[in-house]
């Protein structure tokens, strides 16, 4: 039994909050996207790293676009094809060192 995708309740206690937070659902694809920007590049590749060396901690990747000082990140879970846990914590993670930045 590998990961689960979130069911409905998960859905309405743990999306919430980051819908809440300019989270938003992707169309047509049970993920959740956001956009990110930066003072400059050099700002958002540091914050690509940080988010990058806690994906292969935590074995969960983003799927991102990077131009100049803007990031773009989709996040949900290709075992279950869908969004899990994993999602929601890495969520919460980007948003925690997005916070450290002052944009
Ligand atoms: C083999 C490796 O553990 C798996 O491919 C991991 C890697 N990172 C992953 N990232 C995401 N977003 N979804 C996955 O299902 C996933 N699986």
């Amino acid at each position: 039994m590998g990961v689960q995708k979130l069911n409905e309740e998960e859905r309405n206690t743990l999306l919430s909050p980051l819908l809440s937070d300019s989270w938003e659902m992707v169309q047509d694809r049970d993920a959740i996207k956001k956009n990110f920007t930066f003072k400059d590049f050099n700002e958002a590749f540091g914050f690509m790293t940080r988010i990058a060396l806690r994906a292969d901690k935590v074995d969960h990747h983003p799927e991102w676009f990077n131009v100049y000082n803007r990031v773009e990140i989709t996040l949900a879970t290709h075992e279950c094809k869908g969004l899990s846990q994993r999602d929601v914590n890495l969520a919460k993670f980007i948003d925690n060192v997005y916070a450290t930045f002052t944009n």
